[in-house]
């Protein structure tokens, strides 16, 4: 029976049924061709992905026309001379595949490169918007970003933008680019502007005194000429991407969290409650909480199943079905989660960065003002939730927010759920997304 269970929750969707066939794959030690190694061969990238390095994902972030793209390709092109890179031109970069991440279409382009140490995905944004949308939607999920900067211009309002939005949505350092340097004579320039950013990333809480600064010209290196601004710029600009972004922390070493999808109740066993492990590692007979909608519940794991079979462990990515000592079927429900002792806590209030959807990504036609009360889903959990504006805000009673907009709203859910700084969620009304946000702040 709790097989029957876990099974149940393995059919959920279509996501959840390709990652059960990982799971078996791995488990039975069957070869799986994976899509994105796929997907790799037919944009002509290397013929198989070999995972013998960690890999990291990075992006390069600034104000508009400072240089990002040409960066980019300039990467690349480096890159390439040593084999650790494709090269990606200018064109193929910025043309923009349409693709779709987590149903909204995204314009972004990625590429991939190595280093002695690392394997880096990047990626680029053809535009300012694209890139708010990106990075609030994690379409664009940075563990760390590359700020390109314009000698020419300085720090410009997109500078500070990015920069905000790139501590909000948990990017703990940057590397920055100050491009373009072959438009300035004047070293006094060049110093100021390297003087006035790492005052910008103290005061978006990044440590500015050490973070790494390399001033060249992206242009120069993907035409290939003067190599001390060019291509020695980019080698010191990479070394520094391996020395000073650190790794993520993967998701095998955070502590163990798993979203309720459903709750059986199995005669003679117990209550079981099957979801897909998000992160961490569970072991039977360790302890667990169960958090969200007014309950903080401590059981211990006395079972653990997956495909009919019964584990000593469930892993983040496995579909699992949770065997609890002394829980009720009626004590715990859909929307809360399991987790490592003291390791979430559940919060009804926050404040979040919103990106809205615009109508032609499914969303609204018209816009919304203070109170609206859309669903939030977080992961299993579908609350009503009340949306106002932080305090302070100038005209709060009649400011209204459009289609496209990327806002910072405070968040008042009707019940609590589990929830950390960097939570994503939706907002839907009447069966539509209309918005997908990030947990910025949570009220105690
Ligand atoms: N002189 C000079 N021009 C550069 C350099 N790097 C980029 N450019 C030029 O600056 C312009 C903008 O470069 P992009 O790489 O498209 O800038 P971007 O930041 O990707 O722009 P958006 O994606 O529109 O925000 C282009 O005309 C580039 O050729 C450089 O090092 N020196
Ligand atoms: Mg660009």
């Amino acid at each position: 029976m709790l097989q029957l269970a876990s099974c149940k929750a393995a059919s959920h969707s279509f996501a959840l049924a390709r990652s059960s066939l990982r799971n078996v794959c791995q488990r039975n030690r069957v070869p799986v061709t994976s899509s994105a190694s796929s997907l790799l061969l037919r944009r002509g990238y290397a013929e198989v992905f070999k995972r013998n390095k960690p890999h990291m994902n990075i992006g390069t972030i600034g104000h508009v026309d400072h240089g990002k793209t040409t960066l980019t390709a300039a990467i690349t092109k480096v890159l390439s001379t040593e084999g650790a890179a494709k090269f990606t031109d200018y064109s193929q970069i910025d043309k923009a595949p349409e693709e779709k991440a987590r149903g909204i279409t995204i314009n972004s382009a990625h590429v991939e490169y190595e280093t002695p140490n690392r394997h880096y995905g990047h990626i680029d944004c053809p535009g300012h918007a694209d890139y708010i949308k990106n990075m609030i939607t994690g379409a664009a999920q940075m563990d760390g970003a590359i700020i390109v900067v314009s000698a020419t211009d300085g720090q410009m309002p997109q500078t500070r933008e990015h920069l905000l939005l790139a501590r909000q949505v948990g990017i703990k350092r940057l590397v920055v680019f100050i491009n373009k340097v072959d438009q300035i004579s004047d070293p006094e320039m060049l110093e100021l502007v390297d003087m006035e950013m790492r005052d910008l990333l103290n005061t978006y809480n990044f440590e500015g005194d050490n973070t790494p600064i390399i001033m060249g010209s992206a242009l120069a290196a993907l035409d290939g000429r003067n190599d001390d601004i060019g291509a020695s710029k980019i080698q010191e600009l990479v070394k520094a991407c391996d020395e000073w972004l650190e790794l993520p922390v993967r998701d095998l070493e955070k502590p163990f969290l798993m979203p309720i999808e459903d709750v059986f109740s199995i005669s003679g066993r117990g209550t079981v409650a099957t979801g897909r492990v998000e992160r961490g590692v569970a072991t039977k007979g360790t302890d667990v909480e169960i958090v969200g909608f007014g309950s903080s519940m401590k059981t211990t794991l006395t079972g653990i199943e997956m495909f009919h079979k019964e584990l000593e462990r469930a892993e983040a990515g496995d579909n699992m079905g949770a065997l609890l000592r002394g829980i009720k079927r009626e004590q715990i429900r859909r929307g809360q989660v399991l987790a490592a002792p003291g390791s979430v806590k559940s919060a009804k209030k926050f404040v979040a960065q919103i990106y809205v959807l615009t109508k032609e990504e499914g969303g609204r036609y018209t816009p919304f003002m203070a109170n609206y009360r859309p669903q939030c889903f977080v992961r299993t959990a579908d609350v009503t939730v009340a949306l106002t504006f932080p305090e302070g805000t100038p005209d709060a009673a009649e400011k209204m927010v459009m289609p496209g907009d990327n806002v910072e709203m405070v968040c008042d859910l009707v019940f609590d759920v589990a929830l950390e700084i960097g939570t994503r969620f939706t907002l839907r009304e009447a069966n539509k997304t209309i918005g997908t946000g990030i947990v910025t702040k949570i009220f105690e």
